[in-house]
């Protein structure tokens, strides 16, 4: 079993959207008819001790560096879609005995970093659990319904692009310290210049097969062009690790030069990484089929990875 069967066997067992949701299950958040022309963004991550970061021993993640990434990463969900964050909930779960000086500091990093993101914590349950700490952040956005970006809009001949850099990102720290592409995600959507869009958790190749499956397309990438976060990253690495917390998007190819010339954000790197097609599969340009590898919580890895 993975995730994306999972959620295909579940999503096949809920009733039908009702009239208000305008962007069912399936995408980086659900949208809900809200007030005017802009629509409600919903999600909801979380992060649980000893999977998202170390919670013992030397190496363990300083505390409001967790929390800072648990907010972090829903307002990239948010970003996926173009829209703006404005609220969150926080409900966590905490081992009995879990240090106060430990649970202070994990509130403080997520109330420091809503501040530094621009939105409000208003609401969220603790309790405590015999085993790993876990907390779950529902986040809350909006984006004018007309920009919203689903991970269904790709069509074969868009060119994909991507921003940032890609792999190491738990060895290098990147995970707790990344930016969120929200502001790139929202001038691309009130640009009209990303059809199709979402951020990259999983990993690169794992997630393109995401947008891909749900725009009913395939993609060719250049392997050589997607770009590394050190010298020492391998191709396989920013291709398959994740937590890389970029953008990919399809951008239609009447569009293209119209972004690279525009593109304001001078320290967000942006790559052409290949071109969406009709072939329903993931190629290198070579025409070699390559597998969507990633991080998946239903299939742990072979032995010795
Ligand atoms: N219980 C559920 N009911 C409906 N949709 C769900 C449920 N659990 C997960 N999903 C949806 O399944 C998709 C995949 O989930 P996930 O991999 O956690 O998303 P993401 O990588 O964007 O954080 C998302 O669209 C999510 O909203
Ligand atoms: C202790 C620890 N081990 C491994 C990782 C690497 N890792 C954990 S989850 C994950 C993938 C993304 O997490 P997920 O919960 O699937 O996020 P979502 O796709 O729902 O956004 C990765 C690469 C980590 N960050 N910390
Ligand atoms: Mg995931």
């Amino acid at each position: 079993m993975t995730e994306d069967s999972f959620f295909q066997w579940l999503f096949q067992r809920l009733p039908a959207a009702g009239k208000d949701v305008v962007i069912p299950p399936g995408d980086d958040c659900a949208a809900i008819r809200w007030h005017d022309d802009k629509l409600l963004l919903v999600a909801v991550d979380q992060v649980v001790g000893g999977r998202h970061y170390v919670d013992q021993g030397p190496d363990a993640t300083p505390p409001a560096l967790a929390g800072r990434k648990l907010l972090a990463r829903n307002v990239s969900d948010v970003a996926a879609m173009g829209g703006t964050p404005l609220f969150c909930l926080l409900a966590g779960a905490f081992h009995q005995g879990c240090p106060e000086a430990w649970l202070k500091e994990f509130y403080g990093g997520i109330v420091d970093a809503a501040r530094d993101f621009q939105l409000q914590m208003i609401g969220g349950d603790l309790a405590s659990t015999s085993l790993d700490d876990v907390a779950s952040l529902t986040i809350l956005g909006e984006v004018p319904a007309n920009e919203v970006i689903t991970r269904g809009g790709a069509l074969a001949g868009d060119a994909l692009f991507a921003t940032g850099t890609f792999g190491n990102s738990f060895a290098s720290g990147h995970h707790l310290h990344f930016s969120p592409r929200c502001a790139e995600g929202r001038w691309l959507a009130q640009q009209g210049l990303a059809k199709a869009m979402m951020d990259v958790s999983d990993g690169l190749l794992l997630d393109l097969s995401r947008i891909c499956s749900m725009s009913h397309c395939g993609a060719c990438i250049d392997l050589t062009a997607v770009p590394r976060r050190s010298a020492a990253t391998s191709i396989a690495q920013a291709c398959s690790e994740g937590e890389d917390f970029e953008l990919i998007f399809a951008v239609a190819p009447d569009k293209i030069a119209e972004l690279q010339q525009r593109w304001p954000f001078a320290n967000t790197p942006l790559t052409r990484l290949g071109t969406f097609d009709n072939s329903g599969l993931l190629r290198d340009q070579q025409g070699n089929t390559l597998a969507a590898r990633g991080w998946d919580h239903l299939s742990p890895p072979p032995a010795g990875e």
